[in-house]
């Protein structure tokens, strides 16, 4: 099944709690922009999130991380799409508030959060579908 990966830096900005934590619904949001690509790959449309079945938050995220958010599509039903999805810590920025611009390249990548959810694309707005 294709692959779709969104990597981003999380920015001071996305800092929430104590010690620049990130909130876990932040992966989430990426999740369900993976989605919306897997979607529109597939049905041309961005579709809607229509259930998340199991999300587990492994390792904390923290601004100045580097995250690969990455998903695929395991099962395709009448107008139901499942989907499970990974994020990995790939850059760890600093802890260290004597030397802010530290940062280290993670030999192996960490996974902060898993899921697996589905979206919905109804009938007349998959590919092919559409009537216009
Ligand atoms: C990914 C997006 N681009 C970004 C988003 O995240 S959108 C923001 C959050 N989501 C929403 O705002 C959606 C709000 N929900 C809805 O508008 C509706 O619930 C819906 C349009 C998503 C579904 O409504 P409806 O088509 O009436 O649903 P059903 O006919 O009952 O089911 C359609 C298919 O979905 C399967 N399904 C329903 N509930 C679940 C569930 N809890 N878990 C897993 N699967 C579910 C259902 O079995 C149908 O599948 P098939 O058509 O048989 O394949």
């Amino acid at each position: 099944m294709e692959e779709v990966m969104i990597r981003l830096r999380l920015s001071q900005a996305d800092a929430h709690y104590g010690g620049d934590l990130v909130d876990g619904a932040r992966m989430l949001a990426l999740f369900g922009d993976v989605a919306t690509e897997l979607l529109i790959r597939l049905d041309g449309d961005e579709g809607l999130f229509v259930a998340y079945e199991q999300v587990e938050f492994k390792a904390p995220v923290y601004a100045g991380d580097y995250i690969e958010a990455k998903g695929s599509i395991t099962k395709q039903g009448n107008t139901s799409r499942t989907m499970s999805f990974t994020a990995h810590k790939v850059i760890a920025g600093s802890r260290d508030a004597s030397n802010p611009s530290q940062a280290t390249l993670l030999e192996q990548p960490v996974l902060v959060c898993q899921a697996k959810g589905t979206c919905v694309v109804p009938k007349d707005k998959q590919k092919g579908n559409t009537k216009s």
